[in-house]
């Protein structure tokens, strides 16, 4: 452990800081509807995402009955991230009570960092926009490294390049990916309620469940204490 680095929560973007579905099956929908299909209802949709642009095309296309090519997918993953990236914002929200959490976090001393599927410069977009860009040590998509959740080293490397203490580091995530990677990488993970799995969130057993922000504080000083505990790996 780096005496010198900092207790650290790291959080997932999509259904989890912010509600973003509606720009995301918004464009997902566009896309659909260039290939001749019908647009996917937002509430069958939503649980679609997790695993990023290329995986919800894929399953956005199996769902409407439609196959594709690996050269037609890549096409309309190019084609979704030109078209999204014009419409971070139209639809997408904070999700109550994050700019507060955040900031009893940080006054609490601890780091933060996203660690999130989605492409590392729509992220950095979105989370600017949204007014919550600079909080973050740093902000790791799926295209920068080689690797992306539920892969832990999606998570490891994040907190790696934070300065953050992998020892004391606490995961937030709304899908499986995010639930598998934090427990592959041995990191508590707090799972929300209110993001996008087809699964109830508590049936994915993470450490912890919220249904809103201003539970989680408590929550990470909680999994911070229970690992203060831990006998050293
Ligand atoms: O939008 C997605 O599919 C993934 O994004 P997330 O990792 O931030 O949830
Ligand atoms: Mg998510």
């Amino acid at each position: 452990m780096n005496a010198h680095s900092s207790p650290i929560v790291v959080f997932d973007l999509d259904g989890t800081l912010a509600e973003t579905a509606g720009d995301l099956i918004g464009t997902l929908n566009v896309i659909l509807a260039r290939e001749g299909h019908a647009p996917l209802p937002l509430e069958q949709a939503r649980d679609l995402l997790g695993a990023g642009a290329r995986a919800l095309i894929q399953r956005g296309f199996t769902v409407a009955g439609a196959s594709l090519t690996p050269e037609r997918l890549e096409a309309l993953f190019h084609d979704f991230l030109d078209y999204y990236g014009d419409h971070l914002t139209d639809d997408s929200y904070l999700f109550p009570g994050v700019v507060a959490a955040l900031d009893r976090l940080e006054a609490a001393g601890l780091r933060l960092a996203v660690c999130t599927n989605k492409v590392e410069s729509h992220a950095v977009a979105l989370l600017d926009a949204l007014g919550i860009g600079g909080r973050f040590r740093t902000i790791v998509g799926k295209d920068t490294f080689a690797f992306s959740k539920p892969d832990p080293r999606h998570i490891t490397a994040t907190i790696e390049r934070a300065g953050g203490d992998p020892m004391r580091a606490v995961m937030v995530g709304d899908s499986k990916a995010d639930v598998a990677a934090a427990k592959a990488a041995g990191i508590p993970v707090v799972g929300v309620t209110f993001g996008y799995t087809p699964v109830p969130m508590r049936e994915l057993a993470p450490d912890w469940v919220i249904e809103h922000f201003d539970a989680l504080p408590e929550a990470v000083d909680a999994l911070l204490a229970r690992e203060s505990v831990k006998p050293a790996a």
